[in-house]
């Protein structure tokens, strides 16, 4: 199998390519340190191109602290747009396919229809914007793109929603969480492999993609999930966006179509609260 190269290695969704290419054998891929594959560095990033010759990059590198992306908006799209232009510069230079991710935070969240890929992309947020910009990017630079846009990653690895509703939830009596954002929850571990079978099919049916788990929830739901299922006892109240201030303004409902990736490439889809499962036992076994 030709190399792999993933930027954004320690990252959650780098962690969870990790796990998942050792479980599938995949031995051919190499996860540098951020220190050494700094995106926005042309030169770090043309060494490692001639380390690894890398047939496939798949860019897991973000900047994704929503909130704060409003306040910091050059380097958010420094990180978020030039980086993922200066890879897939280097991809057309040495004739490499790039796996990129982008988010359902391109789409205002007025529609109230699962969105497919050539919706139009309209954001309301520094971060969502600057992820559009990412993806023109690279559309415009390679053609030999697959760009995939995921929505509500959680994982056993890094900050995530799941992982800080566990934390509050331990910590506090109560809680009150928006009820009136709809979107689909994504195990990262499900859109990691999800990749790498993209991947190793041999595809050439270059894009745009949709990819979440299947299913609709609020984040009032999911949080009422983590708290079922990881018998949590704190109360949780539904709360309205306008109770529940934030610097950056979020999608009103963002569910994404999947058909294109199901059909395309022949992928199965956990239900979202079949894979909140399997996350909940890993991040806390059963007791024997
Ligand atoms: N998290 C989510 O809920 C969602 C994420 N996505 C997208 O999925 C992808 C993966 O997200 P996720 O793994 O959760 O994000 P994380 O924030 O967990 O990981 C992003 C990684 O990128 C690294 N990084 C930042 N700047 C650079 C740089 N200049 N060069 C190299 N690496 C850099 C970060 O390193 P450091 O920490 O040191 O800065 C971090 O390890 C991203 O494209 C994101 O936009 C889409 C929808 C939902
Ligand atoms: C902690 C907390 C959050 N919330 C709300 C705020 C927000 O609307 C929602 C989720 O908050 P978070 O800050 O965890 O998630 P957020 O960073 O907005 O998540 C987004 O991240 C980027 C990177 C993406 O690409 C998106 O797909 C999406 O996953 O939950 C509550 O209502 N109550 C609470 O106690």
């Amino acid at each position: 199998m030709q190399n792999i190269v993933v930027f954004g290695a320690s990252g959650q969704l780098g962690q969870c390519l990790k796990k998942v290419s050792a479980e599938k054998n995949i031995s051919s891929i190499i996860f540098p340190p951020e220190t050494e594959a700094n995106i926005l560095d042309t030169d770090a990033i043309s060494k490692v191109f001639e380390q690894y010759k890398p047939a496939y990059v798949i860019n897991c590198a973000a900047y994704t602290a929503v909130d704060k992306a409003e306040d910091d908006v050059e380097m958010a799209r420094k990180i978020n747009k030039t980086g993922a232009a200066n890879l897939a510069q280097a991809c057309k230079q040495y004739n490499a396919v790039l796996v990129h991710t982008s988010t359902d935070f391109v789409f205002k969240g007025d529609k109230p229809y699962p969105l497919i890929e050539t919706d139009a992309a309209d954001p309301i947020s520094v971060y969502g914007l600057t992820k559009l910009e990412g993806e023109q990017d690279v559309v415009g630079i390679l053609p030999q793109h697959f760009i995939i846009r995921t929505s509500w990653l959680y994982s056993e690895y890094g900050n995530n929603f799941v992982k800080t509703m566990l934390k509050l939830g331990a910590e506090r009596d109560e809680l009150k969480i928006i009820a009136d954002q709809v979107g689909t929850p994504t195990y990262a571990i499900d859109l990691a492999a999800a990749i790498l079978d993209i991947i190793t099919s041999g595809s050439e049916e270059f894009g745009i993609y949709h990819y979440s788990n299947e299913g609709v929830t609020s984040w009032y739901d999911f949080a009422k999930g983590i708290f079922d299922l990881s018998a949590t006892q704190v109360k949780a109240y539904p709360i309205r966006t306008s109770e529940y201030p934030t610097r950056a303004t979020r999608p009103a409902f963002s569910v994404m179509d999947k058909a294109k990736i199901k059909t395309t490439f022949n992928i199965q889809i956990p239900y979202w609260r079949d894979s909140l499962i399997t996350c909940l036992e890993r991040l806390s076994p059963p007791a024997p």
